[in-house]
């Protein structure tokens, strides 16, 4: 039976006397289905529509969205009362082209959405709309939601034009449901996962307004430039490709802070191109190119961020001509050798852990491994798989291939080398009050592009190391990715962290036999989570064995896995 209906919508009126939280939990007066339908109707689900809660929430045409992001503020309400935390709703496509839009649930500690909740979203998500009182109901029991929990929600938003409309569509089903909200409108996602990491550790980890992000970060940046040997003009000037997106407002705002460090020159700064159209992060690394629109003189730091400011990636030409990539990979390696280094001269022994994807260059794994000396560990893609598993160490660095990553230090580290930097005097109490501010740099609720560029900066400064030397200390080994389409993505499945498949049959033995051909090779396949594709991966001891390898696996996933359209042919 569902529960009867209560006259209005939203706000927290409690229903005095109810039955202890528990058995079950919905009551009549709990939820104003009558009013959630009614408002349902002003963000109606396109018949037939089915999206899913991917890698990084939904994504799609921003046009298809209204339903989802209402939807979604509805859930925020009901994970908010079950946490009884701040829930964050962040608005954003990411790398995504600039029509489309996207939308992903952060919870209390700033983490990725649990796993279960984001079943939960898929199914609130594509419940017709005579369904939807059914689902919320469900979802409410399954998770013995206690409905008379007071609810709190907070929205960022990127540069989008269409995510004003949308973040509306989300403070729309977070009231309805009765939650109190913060907008924080023009956000990078980071920033959103930041805000909710300090309002549910009552500000210990900072204070919760954008103010509070760029004084914390700006502190602990200004501190370590002092401490840094190398400060010429070289050290202090850095070029932001800002993939015309959230980030270079944000950057522009952060400039005075970090000026007296840090000197950057804003490029795809939004007031003209188009966001993420042949510049940003995802651009620059899956084509191996420049953006356009920079400026880049031989042997100059240059850098790009993603469309919400999430990834970086760093990059420079040489007097030759040719182009060097640096990418999540090598920034991996250059904080876990910054902190191992650290740490040795502090004297503190402590587990550091580095965590990759597949995606991860063979020759990065090699380097952290056999070089470095410090475990490495493969997940399956996506931040949250990675997060997660970078969390069981006393330190855990992680990245993306593509430059999404941050690093994580646990609660007793954090204590003790507080008590160091305060204790130890001469070389170790300089180590352990450089470490200190480190950690306070370091966005440890998500990867930050911001964060990330001030920490690569800061160890370069640190450490008197050049972009080249950066880049040299190791070879990438060639490699290439590339996208299938199929006509149903998930008939491909996959194990060991992605790196085999197991369906359809066949496959898996093909794509072996393929990568025993070439010399140092490696390739996988799996299902892209954020676009209809199955991407490749192949990486070889020559650009054109990368190629080659990577070709006849497409083909291989054309012919076995039900590949669409034309079939693929060699593009390089
Ligand atoms: C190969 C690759 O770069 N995949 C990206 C991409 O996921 P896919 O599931 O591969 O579409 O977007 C994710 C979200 O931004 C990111 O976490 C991930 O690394
Ligand atoms: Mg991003």
């Amino acid at each position: 039976m569902p529960p009867t209906l209560r006259p209005g919508a939203g706000g927290s009126e409690r229903d005095v006397g109810a039955e202890s939280a528990g058995v079950r939990t919905l009551r009549p007066r709990d939820m104003d289905l009558g009013a959630i339908t009614n408002h349902s109707t002003l963000h109606a689900k396109p018949d037939g529509l089915v999206l899913q809660y991917g890698t990084a929430g939904f994504r799609t045409n921003a046009e298809h969205l209204d339903h989802i992001m209402y939807r979604m503020g509805l859930l925020a309400v009901l994970r908010s009362k079950q946490t009884k935390a701040t829930i964050g709703v962040m608005v954003t496509a990411s790398h995504n082209p600039e029509e489309d839009n996207g939308v992903k649930l952060v919870d209390p500690l700033g983490e990725m959405l649990a796993p279960s909740w984001e079943e939960h979203a898929t199914h609130l998500a594509n419940a017709e709309e005579q369904d939807l009182q059914r689902v919320l109901v469900d979802i409410s029991e399954i998770e013995a939601v206690d409905l008379q929990q007071d609810a709190f929600v907070v929205i960022g938003r990127d540069t989008r034009p269409s995510g004003e409309k949308l973040s509306q569509s989300v403070i729309d089903g977070v009231t309805v449901l009765g939650g109190q909200f913060h907008d924080y409108g023009l956000l990078t996602t980071p920033q959103l996962h930041y805000m909710v990491y300090c309002r549910n550790t009552s500000g210990r980890y900072g204070e919760a307004t954008i103010e509070g992000y760029y004084q914390k970060l700006s502190k602990a940046f200004v501190e370590l430039t002092k401490q840094a040997s190398c400060s010429g003009y070289e050290y202090r000037s850095l070029k932001v490709d800002c993939a015309n997106g959230i980030g270079a407002m944000k950057l522009k705002e952060m400039q005075h802070y970090v000026s007296q460090g840090l000197s950057v020159q804003l490029f795809n700064d939004g007031t003209k191109g188009k966001l993420n159209h042949l510049c940003g992060a995802d651009f620059v690394k899956s084509h191996q190119k420049p953006p356009e629109g920079m400026e880049m003189k031989p042997n100059e730091r240059c850098c790009s961020f993603d469309g919400d400011a999430d990834r970086i990636v760093y990059y420079y030409w040489d007097a030759y001509g040719q182009f060097h990539l640096i990418d999540g990979d090598k920034i991996a390696a250059l904080i876990s050798s910054f902190l191992k280094d650290v740490l040795l001269e502090i004297g503190e022994n402590l587990n550091i852990g580095v965590v990759q994807t597949a995606y991860a260059n063979g020759s990065s794994t090699r380097y952290l491994e056999e070089v470095m000396k410090v475990p490495v560990y493969c997940t399956k893609t996506g931040v949250k798989h990675l997060h997660h598993k970078a969390q069981e160490f006393d330190i855990g660095v992680y990245f993306e291939a593509n430059g999404h990553g941050t690093a994580l230090f646990s609660k007793a580290v954090e204590v003790k080398i507080k008590q160091l930097a305060k204790e130890l005097g001469d070389n170790k109490g300089k180590a352990a009050k450089m470490l200190e501010n480190i950690i306070d740099l370091f966005n440890q609720a998500a990867g930050d592009a911001i964060s990330d560029m001030l920490i690569i900066e800061a160890i370069l400064g640190l450490k008197g190391l050049t972009v080249q030397q950066w880049d040299a200390l190791y070879m990438d080994l060639p490699n290439r990715q590339l996208k299938v389409k199929v006509a149903d993505r998930r008939v491909i499945s996959t194990t060991d962290a992605e790196r085999q498949v197991v369906t359809p049959p066949g496959l898996q033995k093909v794509i072996s036999d393929l990568v025993k051909k070439y010399k140092f090779s490696r390739a996988f396949v799996r299902p892209s989570g954020t676009e209809d594709v199955v991407r490749v991966y192949a990486e070889a001891d020559s650009q054109e064995n990368a190629d080659s390898l990577a070709h006849e696996v497409s083909l291989a996933v054309f012919q076995l896995a039900g590949g669409i359209g034309e079939r693929p042919t060699p593009s390089f």
